[in-house]
């Protein structure tokens, strides 16, 4: 598979609307993207294009060798794992879950485990645990956990399928700076195993090592996208922001600040 996201001039239009206006968008195998834009500048919009809860209006979508209309939205889905504060719905069924328990029911499409677990779960949960430095957590009910360990449960829970893709849309939202670089951390084990990342955010700063390439959202348009250090320019990222901004790179990762007019 050498293309995992191929989207060509696609629109999304609601209530008469043009939410996404020709989006191209190409994600190879092996890379690594984040999306970056202000609040209502369309990124969720496009991530639901990608896990077909949004249908496009006009365009061709092919996500992981499915082509919309042509293939099974349903089966794709099950190779695609996604971590969004809308999980947060599911707080009440998870508070009374161990952190074990939870990465475990990433097996299966429910919070909780109602079907057979095998030796072999078991081990892989084991495995993305220590991954996540989640060992320490062993026993500990979810609603005892920390802002920043729920939110690295959950991605191991979404781990547990191995999916080809994996979506964190603001993982770090809410976040104070340490449990921030907590949850960043852990994007290198992603990397290690072999999924390809897409990280939703509208901070700069969060876009680590990891990251490859970049994609920049505006009023609904992919304004830039291809390689992380071709696109974060302080050009581009004035364009976006819709505001004069400086870039600076420290260790390997970007920082912005705003230029005095
Ligand atoms: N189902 C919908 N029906 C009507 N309008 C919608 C719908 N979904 C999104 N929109 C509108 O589309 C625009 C883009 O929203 P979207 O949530 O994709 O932006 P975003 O970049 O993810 O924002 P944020 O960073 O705040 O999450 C907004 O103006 C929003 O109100």
């Amino acid at each position: 598979m050498d293309k995992i996201i191929n989207i060509e001039d696609v629109k999304w239009i609601k209530g008469g609307q043009e939410i996404l206006k020709d989006i191209n968008w190409m994600v190879k195998s092996g890379e690594h993207w984040a999306v970056l834009g202000l609040n209502g500048s369309g990124k969720t919009s496009l991530l639901n294009i990608v896990t077909g809860y949004n249908y496009p209006t006009m365009g061709d979508v092919t996500i992981l060798d499915t082509t919309f209309g042509k293939a099974s939205i349903p089966e794709m889905r099950k190779r695609i794992g996604v971590v969004s504060t809308a999980l947060e719905r599911f707080d009440a069924t998870l508070n009374n879950q161990t952190v074990e328990d939870i990465v475990l029911s990433g097996k299966f499409s429910s919070f909780g485990i109602y079907q057979e677990v095998t030796d072999k779960d078991r081990r892989k949960a084991e495995s993305i645990m220590a991954d996540l430095r989640l060992d320490y957590l062993h026993g500990k009910y979810y609603r005892t956990l920390s802002q920043g360990e729920k939110r690295r449960a959950i991605i191991g829970r979404a781990l547990m399928t191995e999916p080809d893709l994996l979506i964190l849309d603001e993982p770090c939202s809410g976040l104070d700076i340490l449990s921030r670089e907590d949850v960043l951390g852990i994007t290198e084990s992603i990397k290690e195993r072999e999924s390809h990342l897409i990280y939703v955010t509208h901070h700069i700063e969060e876009i680590t090592d990891v990251i490859t390439h970049v994609l920049l959202m505006k009023d609904g348009e992919a304004v830039v996208s291809g390689k992380k250090e071709d696109v974060l320019t302080s050009e581009n990222l004035s364009d976006i922001y819709k505001t004069p901004v400086k870039i600076h790179w420290e260790n390997k990762r970007p920082w912005l600040s705003i230029s005095s007019k």
